[in-house]
C-alpha cells in the first residue's frame, strides 16, 4: 500500500521498487544477462514464413515460440528482445501476424525464434480462423525441436478459455512453456499481484507449464533482460 500522506514521486518509486521485485531481475546472474544481451544485440534476421506445417523451415538449433491470443504482443516483445522497432509488423489491429514467421541470428543458427498467429480473432473468417487453429496446435504438438513456447497473457484481461485450450495441448503434448504475462505497463501493481496468484495456483496443476509467470513491458522495456536470459540458457541446452 502507498502512503497517502508521502508526495507522490516517493509513492511512485514505490510502486516502482515494488513492480521491480515481481520482474525479479536483481537476482540474475550478471554473466548470464551481459551473454544474453549479447546474443540478442547480433543482427536478427527474418528467415521464413508459411501458413502450412508441411512447409515449416528445416529443424536447426533450439526453437522457442511465442503464441498467444491475437493483440496481446507477441510481435512487440519480439522487437523488444532484439532491441528492433520492426523486426517483426506489430499493429493495435488484432490479426496482424498471419503466418508462423521465423527469427533468427544472422550468423548464428542455434536459436530460432517462431512469432506466431494469434489465436483468438474473432473478426476474421471462420475458414481462416480455422485454418490458423489447425497450423498453431498442429505446429506446437508437432516440432521436435521446439525447447519452450512462451504462452503470452495480456496482464489485463487474464486467461481466456483458448489460452486454456492451448496449454491443455502442450501438456499433452508435454511441450515445455512458460506464461509471460505482457503490457505490464498498463496494469496497476495491485491487481498484477492477483493475476500472478491466480494464474500461478491454475499453473499447479499442469505438468508441462513452468511453475512461475515472467511479467514485461515491451513499450517500457521491462522483463526484457530477464527474458533474453533465460533464452541464452534455453539455446545452450540447459
Ligand atoms: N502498452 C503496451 N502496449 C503494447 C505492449 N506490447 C504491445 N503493445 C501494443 O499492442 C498491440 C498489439 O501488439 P502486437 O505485437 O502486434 O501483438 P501480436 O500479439 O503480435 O498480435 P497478432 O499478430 O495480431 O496476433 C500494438 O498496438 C502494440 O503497440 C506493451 O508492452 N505495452
Ligand atoms: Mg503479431
Amino acid at each position: 500500500m502507498t502512503d497517502p500522506n508521502q508526495p507522490v514521486s516517493s509513492a511512485h518509486k514505490e510502486e516502482q521498487a515494488n513492480l521491480a521485485a515481481l520482474v525479479g531481475e536483481a537476482e540474475l546472474d550478471p554473466g548470464v544477462v551481459e551473454r544474453g544481451r549479447k546474443l540478442f544485440a547480433q543482427s536478427w534476421d527474418f528467415m521464413w514464413g508459411t501458413k502450412f506445417f508441411h512447409q515449416l523451415p528445416p529443424i536447426e538449433g533450439v526453437e522457442i515460440a511465442f503464441a498467444g491470443r491475437s493483440n496481446v504482443g507477441k510481435s512487440s516483445l519480439l522487437n523488444a528482445i532484439t532491441g528492433r522497432k520492426s523486426l517483426a509488423r506489430t499493429s493495435n489491429t488484432p490479426g496482424r501476424t498471419k503466418e508462423l514467421n521465423f527469427f533468427r541470428p544472422e550468423k548464428d543458427p542455434t536459436l530460432v525464434i517462431c512469432d506466431m498467429p494469434g489465436y483468438g480473432y474473432a473478426r476474421a473468417s471462420k475458414k481462416e480462423v480455422a485454418a490458423w487453429n489447425e497450423l498453431i496446435l498442429d505446429y506446437l504438438r508437432g516440432r521436435p525441436n521446439l525447447r519452450r513456447v512462451y504462452v503470452l497473457i495480456d496482464s489485463r484481461h487474464g486467461l481466456k478459455p483458448n489460452d486454456i485450450e492451448v496449454m491443455d495441448t502442450l501438456d499433452k503434448a508435454a511441450v515445455n512453456y512458460q506464461v509471460v504475462l505482457t503490457k505490464v505497463d498498463k496494469t496497476k501493481l495491485n491487481d498484477l499481484k492477483k493475476i500472478i496468484g491466480k494464474v500461478e495456483l491454475g499453473l499447479k496443476k499442469r505438468p508441462a507449464a513452468h511453475p512461475e509467470v515472467l511479467l514485461t513491458s515491451s513499450d517500457k522495456k521491462i522483463g526484457i533482460a530477464r527474458l533474453r536470459s533465460e533464452m541464452l540458457l534455453l539455446s545452450e541446452g540447459l
